[in-house]
């Protein structure tokens, strides 16, 4: 079995709905056939060519003028093609280009994906050639025109003679067609029957095969509404139910199904919730701090993984084909050769594309999948803030950092949204937000149904405010100055919108492509509102057309600090910054005041209030550089005195009351 195939059937990119049966009746019907694939008949003899052409036999369709050159027949041919609306270039540039990766070849015998990963199959075409010529000098032909053919002076005048008899044939099928148009077609009949009250009524054991056809009748009206729709019928019936069929099949939630049917074309919908039905293939990250991967290829292909590179655009990840072994117990596992991830988490990595030595700020970062990968890519080198408020989920956090090596990791454990108070001056923040999930319902179902309304305003809110907060953490002015926003959903409300609100309350940021050469283009209008043209440079990516989760990625590059008066001034402002801005860009060690400046031209002289004015500037830079609030150096240090005297006497105090109160506050301590 080949690679496509295989990838198709693990990565469970859903088959095009069959089309069969209306070709069927299209055909008695006379009408063209344009969408259904006509490999059969490219293959027989003697090509029928009219058939191809959607020609049925009763019609007496036209022969066509012989073609020498067969292959003109191509385009039409591959217009024929299915069209089941995916993303074929996003594939083809992604997941499915081929993964001729050296460091592979030769490990499990495959060369990765091949240009045929849709099924596509050219060499049907140069059949249907080969027919139609041997056709055109076949001893069937008629004998009574042999003359007229030999005749060079004759050829004008026959071709004339056979365009007019085409045109006249054409015309009498033409209106053969339209009279069957009018009164043979088969409209499926889709919309239910009986009072609303009746059509209400749930289902108690819906047949899900009777569903599925329906719902396939009703994408078929909807694709072709002005043929197939019963007369009177408006498309929202239609749409309502579908929508009430898509519920009853896949088990959503009218608000939720209702939400993410506005987000496709209805054949594309059925097949992104026809993807969220299939698991995505299990990954694997090579975790490069410890070894390549080429050693762990070879080291799990010797334990009987089967393994496939995740494609061109990561040089860490493999794709688990199969597995006898529990992946997560294996030595190199637990050695932390590597990690199990979900392939789209490595986009928001890719995007930050973080350099060595820098200080990087992982806001929402449990349980560190993408942390340790940034890690890796930053070669151990600099530092990395992993934050998470959650102390539970900060323990895999902790426990990914040591299995894999990871030294340059500090963990903390702040609400994000205070990050800008507590420190700032990062080249690259990561913001992986918390969202609703939209875009892993394959890996938890209950989003189908758990998800309200409330969910939608509440959460945008949170990110709304966590981003905020990640752009006033970046030091523009370093290495980086970069912001990288993502979330694993597919709403509008969690991705778009939250970046539109980020660039109207932050004109110091701009949206920058995120180099990902694959995936869609964010919305730049949707549902009648509008948003910034730059959104087009933020990426979706779905499960029905890469067989990645749904995920979202947007780039920022900070230009300048936030202006202090902005929040203050915000209409929509939240509630949590409307007081002050917290931009902790630093001041940088070559920043030049008058004061400095002036110390520049008297060099060799000594003042001890200047002195003392660098010092304490100096201080002041230390203490941002290790995260704390250089404010705590302007107290009065009479204040400070004081404070330090009485927790003196208070610990002494605790000392004198016995062994219990000691352990307490040395444990505190
Ligand atoms: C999508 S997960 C992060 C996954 C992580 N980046 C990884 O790759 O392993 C979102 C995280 O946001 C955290 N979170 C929720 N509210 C937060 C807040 N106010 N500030 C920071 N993190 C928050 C959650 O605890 C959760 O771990």
């Amino acid at each position: 079995m080949g690679n496509s195939n295989r990838q198709k059937r693990h990565q469970g990119i859903p088959e095009p709905l069959s089309e069969a049966h209306i070709a069927k009746l299209k055909r008695k019907a006379g009408l063209p056939v344009d969408d259904v694939p006509e490999t059969k008949k490219r293959k027989a003899p003697n090509g029928k060519a009219a058939k191809a052409n959607g020609k049925s036999k009763d019609t007496k369709a036209p022969q066509p003028l012989p073609v020498r050159n067969a292959k003109v027949a191509k385009p039409k041919s591959k217009k024929n093609k299915p069209e089941p609306e995916l993303d074929v270039d996003d594939m083809s540039d992604g997941i499915g280009s081929g993964f001729s990766d050296e460091e592979l070849s030769g490990l499990d015998g495959e060369d990765g994906l091949k240009d045929d990963f849709l099924g596509s199959d050219d060499s049907v075409y140069d059949s249907e050639g080969e027919n139609e010529r041997r056709a055109m000098f076949s001893e069937d032909e008629d004998d009574s025109d042999a003359e007229e053919k030999l005749t060079a002076a004759n050829i004008v005048g026959l071709s004339r003679k056979l365009d007019k008899e085409k045109a006249e044939e054409e015309a009498a099928a033409e209106a053969e067609l339209q009279e069957t148009l009018q009164t043979n077609i088969d409209i499926p009949h889709v919309l239910e029957d009986g009072t609303e009250e009746e059509q209400n009524k749930p289902l108690l054991a819906p047949d899900l095969q009777l569903l599925r056809q329906r719902i396939s009748d009703t994408i078929r009206v909807l694709d072709d509404f002005a043929t197939l729709s019963e007369p009177g019928a408006s498309r929202s019936e239609y749409t309502a139910q579908l929508l009430k069929d898509i519920c009853a099949y896949y088990g959503y939630s009218e608000f939720l199904a209702e939400k993410l049917l506005n987000l496709f074309p209805p054949r594309e919908a059925l097949a992104f919730f026809d993807a969220n039905e299939t698991p995505r293939p299990v990954v694997i990250r090579t975790n490069t701090l410890k070894t390549s991967r080429r050693e762990l290829a070879s080291a799990l292909i010797n334990r009987g993984v089967t393994l496939e590179p995740v494609g061109k655009w990561s040089k860490v990840g493999l794709q688990v084909f199969e597995s006898n072994v529990p992946l997560g117990a294996t030595p190199e596992y637990l050695a932390g050769h590597y990690i199990l991830q979900a392939a789209s988490s490595f986009l928001p990595c890719m995007a930050l594309a973080p350099q060595e030595g820098e200080r990087v700020l992982d806001m929402a970062s449990a349980p560190g999948g993408k942390t340790t990968y940034l890690a890796a890519l930053m070669k151990n080198t600099g530092c990395i803030f992993a934050n998470d408020p959650s102390k539970t989920r900060s323990r895999g956090l902790i426990g990914n950092v040591h299995r894999l090596g990871v030294r340059n990791v500090i963990v903390c454990n702040y609400d994000a949204r205070d990050f800008p108070k507590v420190m700032g001056g990062f080249d690259r923040v990561l913001l992986d937000a918390p969202c609703t999930g939209t875009g892993v319902i394959a890996k938890d179902p209950s989003v189908k149904t758990n998800k309200t309304e409330k969910d939608f305003i509440t959460i945008p809110h949170t990110q709304k405010q966590l981003l905020l907060g990640a752009i006033d953490s970046v030091n523009h002015a370093g290495t980086g100055g970069y912001i990288v926003y993502s979330t694993c959903s597919v709403s509008v409300e969690e991705n778009e919108m939250v970046v539109q609100y980020a660039l109207k309350k932050r004109p110091n940021v701009r949206l920058v492509s995120t180099e990902i050469p694959f995936g869609k283009e964010g919305f730049t209008a949707y549902q009648g509102k509008t948003f910034d043209k730059s959104l087009s440079l933020t990426r979706r990516f779905y499960p029905h057309t890469l067989n990645l989760d749904g995920f979202y990625v947007a780039k920022f590059h900070k230009i300048g600090p936030t202006p202090a008066n902005l929040v203050k001034n915000g209409s929509e402002s939240t509630p949590r910054q409307q007081d002050e801005v917290f931009d902790k860009t630093p001041i940088l060690a070559d920043d030049k005041t008058p004061a400095s400046a002036v110390a520049d031209d008297d060099f060799g002289g000594f003042d001890d209030d200047e002195d003392a004015e660098y010092m304490q500037r100096a201080k002041r830079n230390a203490m941002r550089k290790r995260g704390l609030d250089p404010k705590a150096l302007e107290k009065p240090k009479a204040q400070n005195k004081a404070k330090s005297d009485s927790s003196e006497v208070k610990a002494k105090a605790k000392t004198t009351n016995g062994s219990k109160t000691k352990s307490k506050s040395k444990s505190k301590a």
